[in-house]
């Protein structure tokens, strides 16, 4: 398995500028036709897929997204990250990873990706990837300290300068399911929030679910940098869960705060969709609910959401008119008609620290 430190490089979570995507040059090919562009020296992002699918563990097999030359060394083109100029250990089976027209139009670089689903290593060769399946670390220990613990999820507070490799590891797989944001080597100045299955059931014991990234400083005040549930725990609530766990820790911290943006089509609908839920709740039942008439900063106060966020989401709504006044009847009626959906239970956040 890839298991050196991949220091030479950047790696982490950020916002794409147009200055950046401006900087993008031209893929060096692999068979590939001149409309694969990339970003390959600065973010890693190409325009095809270029890895076709990934088996993650040992029973679940999924497409990627997109296309990320980050997993590849940048003059070979193969699977492995260059640490200072050594050769890597991954790069031997060339055959494997050479270019296979698979549809007489799509060139993979590599038709198989196996990723460790405990700590993300990962390899194009099987047998190396079912040794280290056998005996990963994570499997009987998963890294980090416990922010929260429900009888059903447990949310690990994992930080990227003690456990850099694992943080890395998982930056890098992020990269084939979203393409928003760019990644850097250095996860040092991120913590990431794990999420399990709260269970004794070995089949699930500390098989992360998903993450979100969050700076440790963030001069925009974002309690969240980056978010991804694995596809095959999509549409669970779980990126919910996630979203509501990050407003939890800045509302700890008093702040007003709120994602990284641009956010991806996916994560739009998602915090539309928590933001909706709250906002609605917070003046039909909640805190608000008592006020004669109530501000845009009333709201932002109570929800610990920003202005900007809560207009969009009221817009979406339909549910502002003109100097922002806030329809109350709309908002009872839409939340008459969705379920709600909460999911952090306060009782069992363990945040002391
Ligand atoms: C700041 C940033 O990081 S932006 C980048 C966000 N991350 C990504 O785009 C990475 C790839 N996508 C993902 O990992 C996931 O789609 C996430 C994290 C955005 C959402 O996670 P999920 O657990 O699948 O979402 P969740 O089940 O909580 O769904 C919340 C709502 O979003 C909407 N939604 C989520 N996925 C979909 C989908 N595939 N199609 C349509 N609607 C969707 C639904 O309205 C859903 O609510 P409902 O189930 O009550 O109808």
């Amino acid at each position: 398995m890839e298991s050196r430190r991949v220091s030479k490089k950047r790696l982490g979570l950020h916002e794409k500028t147009s200055k950046n995507v401006a900087k993008r040059r031209k893929g060096k090919g692999k068979g590939k036709d001149d409309s694969n562009t990339s970003d390959e020296n600065l973010y890693g992002i190409l325009n095809e897929r270029n890895i076709k699918d990934v088996q993650f563990g040992m029973d679940k097999r999924f497409l990627t997204w997109y296309g990320s030359n980050v997993y590849f060394d940048n003059e070979t083109e193969q699977l492995g990250i260059k640490d200072n100029g050594n050769s890597n250990t991954d790069s031997k089976d060339k055959q494997s990873t050479d270019v296979h027209s698979l549809t007489g139009k799509t060139r993979f670089w590599l038709d198989t990706l196996f990723v460790c689903e405990y700590c993300f290593k990962y390899s194009e060769n099987e047998e190396n990837f079912r040794l280290h399946a056998e005996r990963c670390r994570h499997k009987h220990s998963a890294p980090g300290r416990i922010k929260y613990k429900s009888p059903q999820y447990t949310i690990r507070r994992v930080r990227g300068y003690k456990h850099t490799l694992f943080c890395q590891c998982l930056c890098l797989f992020t990269k084939l399911f979203l393409d928003n944001k760019s990644m850097y080597f250095k996860v040092n100045h991120y913590d990431f929030y794990i999420l399990y299955e709260t269970t004794t059931d070995l089949s699930m014991k500390n098989k992360p679910l998903g993450f979100f990234s969050k700076d440790l400083v963030s001069y925009d005040q974002n309690n969240l940098a980056c978010i991804l549930i694995f596809p095959p725990y999509q549409r669970r609530r779980l990126g919910s869960l996630l979203i509501e766990f990050s407003y939890k820790l800045s509302k700890l911290d008093d702040i007003i705060s709120g994602p990284e943006l641009p956010l991806s089509p996916f994560g739009l609908i998602g915090y539309l969709k928590y933001w909706s839920q709250i906002i609605s709740w917070e003046l039909t039942e909640g805190e608000l609910c008592d006020f004669d008439s109530v501000t845009l900063e009333d709201i932002s106060k109570v929800t610990g959401l920003r202005i900007n966020d809560i207009i969009m989401t009221l817009k979406h709504l339909e549910c502002i008119g003109e100097e922002n006044r806030i329809y109350l009847d709309k908002l009872r009626r839409w939340l008459k008609t969705h379920e709600r959906t909460f999911m952090i239970e306060d009782q069992y956040l363990l945040l002391d620290d």
